[in-house]
């Protein structure tokens, strides 16, 4: 570390003691993350049970706890530390009618015409505003850029920061005091223990018992941040060599899975690729509804079987019909499930295995959806899915809400797993390449 040199080993002599025995120091990584709201418990109907993997009827919350364990644990019917938020908007707010199950097997879909542009608005807000003939459309306020919403979404984040910046520094001269104060407040914000030693370590180097101003202390932030998350900035890319490419999304409940399907169903498609979506979420009807909206509008086919179907056989499925009809790739969303449910993640991986018997080499790209809200137990979601679906890359969502977004600096600190996409709203075009150098000084409180 740059500034432990020049601290001449007299640097944060009660940083560990604080941490773990002092006291002084609030939790950095409360397990227990605030749940905004409820969720509801429509959301979790009861687990049906497919053969052959029969499924645990619903039951109560689940402990957090950050490992696999036997399939001994109950159904989160209640807010959860890992169910974050409803969704601002329901997902799609009225269940349709669905026809009877056919038992014969999946149905691919024939593409539909989109419907009518209807600009940013999202997917529910359609479905909404379609209940309602006669209603006139309400004018949509000018939106913000991207950059705009990002800025806006890590506020709550930037401003702890920022605020603790200037708090610590106030007419103070840097030394191991003003340091450990500064490290508590970085950890405070979710940038993790060691992003935390290594941004005081930066600020510290060359600088001690000098005056220091707090947008220097912004800028340096900024500049380690970068140096982090540059590295994982890595585009994703679909190989053409591979045909069809098969993408797995997984994630928690209600991260925003489908809805970055969707989003990035429109990338590719507007690229000219051919895709296929795979409705391998088999356990809310309301998902498989969503995905076959974002496939009319993205004209893709989509794959899918009536609620409570073997999601393994759908995965299979779809990549079989995408190979049939010729797609570059085929994109199958997974249920959400808490990566400490072990009978779930025993599911997600028969879908892998199942994957591989369709594809030997596939899944080709695995997209684990994080959830920017959630905090500290995105670090336990990174791990749990990286071990049992193999996930190559990461997509994180609802940056542009009141996001905890420091988080991320923390996970790609740890796991330097590639971060594809941000996601900055609910609509289609909401899903942005990451760029470490705007999220470091979004997070970092500095104007572009
Ligand atoms: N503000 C905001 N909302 C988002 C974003 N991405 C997804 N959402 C919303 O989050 C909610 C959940 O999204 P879904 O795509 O249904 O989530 P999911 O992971 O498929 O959900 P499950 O299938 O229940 O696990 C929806 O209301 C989405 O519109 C984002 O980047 N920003």
């Amino acid at each position: 570390m740059a500034g432990d040199d020049d601290q001449g080993g007299k640097r944060k002599p009660g940083f560990f003691k604080r941490l773990f025995g002092g006291g002084a120091v609030p939790e950095p990584a409360a397990p227990a993350e605030p749940t905004p709201d409820p969720a509801p418990a429509a959301e979790a109907p009861p687990r049906p049970a497919p053969a052959p993997d029969p499924l645990p009827a619903p039951k109560p919350a689940p402990d957090p706890v950050p490992a696999l364990k036997p399939a001994s644990d109950p159904i989160p019917a209640a807010p959860d530390a890992t169910r974050p938020a409803p969704d601002p908007a329901p997902r799609l707010a009225p269940e349709p009618p669905r026809p009877e199950p056919d038992a014969a097997g999946p149905v691919a879909e024939a593409p539909q015409p989109p419907p009518a542009p209807a600009g940013q608005t999202p997917l529910a807000r359609l479905v909404e505003a379609e209940a309602l003939p006669g209603a006139a459309p309400a004018a949509e306020p000018p939106r913000r850029s991207w950059l705009a919403r990002l800025t806006g979404g890590l506020s709550r984040s930037s401003s702890s920061i920022k605020d603790g910046i200037v708090g610590v520094f106030a007419k103070r001269k840097l030394d191991d005091a003003t340091l450990d104060d500064l490290e508590d407040v970085l950890i405070r914000a979710d940038l993790g223990i060691a992003m935390a030693t290594r941004i005081t370590g930066a600020i510290g180097s060359g600088r001690y018992e000098k005056g220091i101003d707090p947008e220097e202390v912004q800028a340096i932030l900024a500049r380690e941040v970068e140096a982090v998350l540059a590295p994982v900035a890595v585009p994703f890319a679909v190989d053409a060599a591979k045909k069809p490419f098969v993408v797995l999304v997984v994630g928690v409940n209600g991260s925003g899975k489908t809805t970055t399907i969707g989003k990035l169903a429109a990338k590719l498609s507007a690229e000219g690729l051919k895709l296929t979506l795979g409705a391998g979420d088999t356990f809310r009807a309301a998902a498989i509804e969503q995905l076959r909206v974002w496939g009319e509008r993205t004209n893709s086919p989509v794959v899918s079987r009536p609620q409570g179907a073997d999601a393994a056989g759908l995965a299979f499925d779809a990549i079989a019909e995408a190979r049939d009809n010729g797609s570059d790739v085929v994109l199958i969303d997974t249920a959400g499930r808490l990566q400490n449910r072990a009978e779930l993640m025993d599911e997600l991986a028969k879908v892998v295995r199942v994957v591989k018997k369709a594809e030997p080499d596939a899944p080709h790209a695995v997209l684990l959806v994080l959830d920017a809200t959630v905090g500290q137990n995105a670090l336990s979601q990174v791990e749990i899915f990286a071990r049992v679906a193999g996930v190559t890359g990461l997509v994180m969502t609802k940056l542009d809400g009141t996001a905890r977004g420091g988080i991320l600096a923390a996970v790609a600190e740890k796991f330097a797993l590639p971060v594809h996409f941000i996601g900055v709203g609910e609509g289609i075009d909401d899903l942005e390449p990451f760029a470490a150098a705007d999220f470091a000084r979004a997070i970092a409180g500095l104007e572009r």
